[in-house]
């Protein structure tokens, strides 16, 4: 069995559902199906989700918000009416999209993600109408009857294991499975979503729970590329990289896959390809295990994402002073903040937060704390932080990769603030300034991937 997941952009309009109608019936493993809600279809055009978001905040607001629930039954209706569902499946749709600011929700972020998620709930049920009215045997696997269970994270949910086992019984179904992405359902019955772009996440978690002999994750280029294309244009594609590289990568900017959507995959051990949708013959990138492969060349991929603040701290004799790092770390617990790197020297430390999980208060608590229990010498915040990843299961055969990635960097006069090597040896990380970042990583790409000379 293969689990296919298709993205947000696969399943824009009318066309994209027929494209995506001939790719699963096209191979008869593709029986598991797991779905984005539809997405822009062109520039400018906001996702369904966007949509459902902003509904959301208008009935938090008591503000009319009829024309942006028209503008989401549009969405549906201009994909049913070609498909000659609309009198099957828009009755449903339009109901449940009209009924729910007449729900009760626990708080707010409960409302927001039950709203959210109804963008891959409607597209998984208007998918298996479309399915079923050709003819062909389909089950619509609702979350909640399924038993897709999450933690009590409305907005950034993860996934609980009894799902895996609810999974199984379908292992041997023979009929198409539709499952909506982005959700699940928690042990108290609310609706939670993943985070933002987390049909990855579920795709993953089906292709776990079935057992699948592939994680086929259909979007709307030809593979994974060595850089971002916004950044590059044209860059080269990567044909096949490990898990560890990607998770590296999409952690780092590679929006194509979401970050935590490797974990599933890996446990079970599913190979994943990144396929496109509008050229489905093409290959694509697989994501395999580490063991067995064989890199390419010395990097894989150049990643950049910007957002961070970075808090400086440096006092003379820090490497003696027992229990400095520990009364810190107990500074950010106590206020609830996550950090993502925490590099330091002999004297001094920085520890680098994303900008998401750190308020304007909570950045003026961890300050006040921070001097008065700490002591430091000095204490600096950095703000436009960004961080570079350089990955690439090759660095690990070669001593030299950090001098080739720093020394373009150098030659523009681009300040590296920090250069971090990741224990796993297969990636660096630097800090720029956001006003760098983007030129740094076409420097670095430069250096390794143009004319073909892969280093
Ligand atoms: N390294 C990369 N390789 C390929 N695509 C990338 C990369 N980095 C960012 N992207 C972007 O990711 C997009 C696909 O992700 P996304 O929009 O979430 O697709 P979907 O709607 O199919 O889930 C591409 O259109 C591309 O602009
Ligand atoms: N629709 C959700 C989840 C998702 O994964 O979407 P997409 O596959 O279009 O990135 C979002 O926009 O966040």
């Amino acid at each position: 069995m293969k689990v296919c997941k298709f993205g947000g952009t696969s399943l824009a309009d009318a066309d994209h559902f027929n494209q995506i109608i001939k790719i699963i019936t096209a191979d008869p493993e593709r029986t598991a199906v797991v779905v984005s809600a539809p997405g822009c279809r062109f520039s400018g055009d906001p996702k369904v989700t966007d949509l459902l978001a902003t509904y959301a905040q208008l009935v938090l607001q008591q503000q009319d918000y009829q024309q942006v629930l028209a503008k989401i039954i549009a969405r549906y209706q201009a994909i049913a009416q070609p498909l000659g569902v609309a009198e099957l499946a828009m009755p449903f749709i339009k109901q449940c999209l009209t009924q729910l600011p007449q729900k009760t929700f626990k708080n707010q972020a409960y409302l927001i993600a039950a709203f959210t998620a109804h963008g891959e709930y409607l597209n998984a049920y208007l998918l298996s109408q479309i399915l079923i009215h050709q003819g062909l045997p389909t089950k619509f696997m609702d979350p909640r009857q399924v038993g897709i269970t999450v933690s009590n994270d409305p907005g950034d949910a993860h996934i609980l294991p009894e799902t895996y086992k609810h999974l199984a019984p379908y292992r041997e179904s023979s009929d198409y499975l539709v499952f909506p992405g982005f959700f699940g359902i928690t042990p108290n019955g609310e609706i939670a979503t993943f985070s933002r772009g987390g049909s990855d996440i579920t795709g993953s978690i089906v292709a776990n729970g079935l057992h699948a002999s592939v994680y086929e994750n259909f979007t709307d280029v030809n593979a994974i590329y060595a850089v971002d294309p916004h950044i590059i244009s044209h860059p080269q594609s990567i044909k096949v990289m490990t898990y560890r590289e990607m998770r590296e990568l999409s952690y780092a900017g590679f929006s194509v896959f979401h970050d935590e959507a490797l974990l599933p995959a890996i446990a079970a051990g599913v190979p994943i390809n990144v396929k496109n949708t509008n050229h489905p013959e093409r290959p694509g990138t697989m994501i395999v295990p580490e063991k067995n492969f064989h890199p390419a060349g010395l990097v894989t991929g150049v990643a950049s994402s910007k957002g961070f603040s970075a808090l400086y701290l440096h006092r003379y004799l820090l490497n003696k002073e027992v229990g400095f790092t520990l009364k810190l770390l107990h500074i950010l617990y106590k206020y609830d903040i996550s950090y993502e790197h925490m590099p330091s020297g002999i004297d001094d430390l920085t520890i680098i937060f994303d900008n998401q999980h750190l308020t304007t208060t909570k950045r003026t608590q961890i300050t006040k704390e921070v001097q008065a229990l700490l002591h430091p010498d000095q204490l600096q915040w950095i703000n436009n932080y960004a961080i570079i990843m350089i990955v690439g299961e090759g660095m690990q055969l070669s001593p030299t990769t950090i001098e080739k990635i720093v020394h373009p960097l150098t030659e523009h006069d681009i300040n590296i603030q920090m250069i971090n090597q990741g224990a796993s040896k297969i990636s660096i990380m630097l800090g720029t300034n956001e006003a760098d970042a983007e030129q740094a990583v076409k420097l670095i790409y430069q250096y390794f991937f143009d004319n073909n000379r892969i280093v």
